[in-house]
Order: structure tokens, then sequence, then C-alpha cells
């Protein structure tokens, strides 16, 4: 049984920038070697490398464009999110909406790079159309409660076991991860119980005082 996944998302939080993101990624280096949970830190793109070069842990890019590399100014591209450490990459994150021939082209330009994806949807039927296009994670998160602080765990616990079922009803074994508003263990707990394989979470651990503490939270009931 793989470990449960806890992917921190920065963002383009001021808090999670710079000497912010390395203290971040230190307490998740921390936490994830002593609790043994895969513990992934979603840094911005100028971050990516700095942080590999200086701890051991799984770096996801926010988002990548769906071209190779090549003459595409400003575009992110798996190649760069690669070489700078990534190894893996959030896909239509609701601040960044793809249309669905992007998403294809962002998992197809991921697949090209060995980078793992996951497809971020808001409803049962974006995460079935996400399974269709079998990234290793779907990520559903309802916009409306997203920074919040209201866990769709607790505020809305249907929609993550309906999207569980509509994602392993297209693809079988899809791993589902869920996020909005999680901050503590027992948020982790009960969207393990609902069927998903982690979470999906920012502000609860970005505008933190003690990031490392509440991400010993969050681990706590696994
Ligand atoms: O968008 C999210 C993670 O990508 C969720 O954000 P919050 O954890 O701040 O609700």
């Amino acid at each position: 049984m793989a470990s449960p996944l806890i992917l921190v998302n920065l963002k383009a939080y001021l808090e999670g920038m710079g000497e912010g993101a390395a203290r971040i990624a230190a307490a998740a280096e921390e936490v994830g070697a002593e609790s043994g949970v895969t513990i992934a830190v979603a840094p911005a793109p100028t971050d990516l490398q700095p942080l590999s070069a200086r701890f051991n842990l799984p770096l996801y890019a926010q988002h990548i464009d769906g071209v190779s590399a090549g003459a595409h100014t400003g575009h992110v591209t798996a190649e760069q999110v690669r070489a700078a450490g990534a190894t893996g990459t959030l896909i239509n994150h609701s601040e960044r909406r793809l249309t669905l021939a992007g998403i294809e082209a962002s998992v197809a330009a991921a697949r090209r790079s060995d980078l793992r994806t996951v497809i971020c949807t808001n409803n049962e039927a974006t995460t079935a159309a996400a399974a269709a296009l079998a990234p290793d994670y779907v990520a559903i998160e309802p916009p409306e409660l997203i920074g919040t602080g209201v866990s769709v765990s607790k505020a809305d616990p249907g929609i993550i076991e309906r999207s569980v079922a509509a994602a392993q009803g297209v693809n079988p074994g899809m791993r589902v991860l869920t996020g909005a508003g999680i901050s503590t263990g027992e948020c982790v707990r009960i969207a393990l119980e609902l069927g998903t394989d982690g979470v999906l979470l920012a502000s609860g651990v970005v505008k933190a005082k003690d990031p490392a503490a509440v991400l010993r939270d969050l681990v706590s009931q696994i």
C-alpha cells in the first residue's frame, strides 16, 4: 500500500516564496522523514531549483504548458521544471484553469519528461473526464471552499465520495486527492476514509506560524 500523499501548494503567497519556501520545504522534509508519509511541495517555478539543491523531498510544479522545448516565449515547459528538480506537476488548478485540449497536452508533455501528473477538478463530471486521461492523480477541490479554512472533508464529504467513485468508474485504481480548507489530521483521516489517496492543501501550511507543527498534525492520524 503506497503512502498517502500530502501535497503542499505554495501558490503565489509571499509567505511561500524564497526563504519562506525553504522554511516549509525544511519542515516537509523533516516531518516526511520522521513519519514515513510522502509530503511533497509545489513551490513557485523560481523556487524549484533552489529547493531541489537544498532539500530531499518531492517537488511539483504548479502548472506546465502543453508544449515541448522550443520557440515558446514565456511558457513553463516540462523540460524546464524537470531540469529545475520537479518530479511532478499540478495541471488545471482552479486558479490556473486550462481547456480540455490544454489539459491533455500538458499531461502528454509531462509524460515526455517523466513528471507525475495531478489533474485538478471541481466536481464529479470533470473528475471523470480527468480520469480518462490517466494521470497519476486527480485532485477534487471545490473552488468555493478553497482558501476559506472550511475543510472539504467536513463541509462536503459527499463530493469526495462521488468523485472517487466517478474517477474509479472510468479508470479502475485511479488515485484521488482532495483539497480545499484542509488543515488538520482529522481532515486527512476523513479524506482517507472516504477513499482518497491523500490531500492537496495550501493556506493551512503556508500561512501557519509553525508549518512543521501543522504538518505533524496532518500526519498524526494516518
Ligand atoms: O487550492 C488549494 C490547494 O491547491 C487549496 O487551498 P487551501 O488549502 O488554502 O484551501
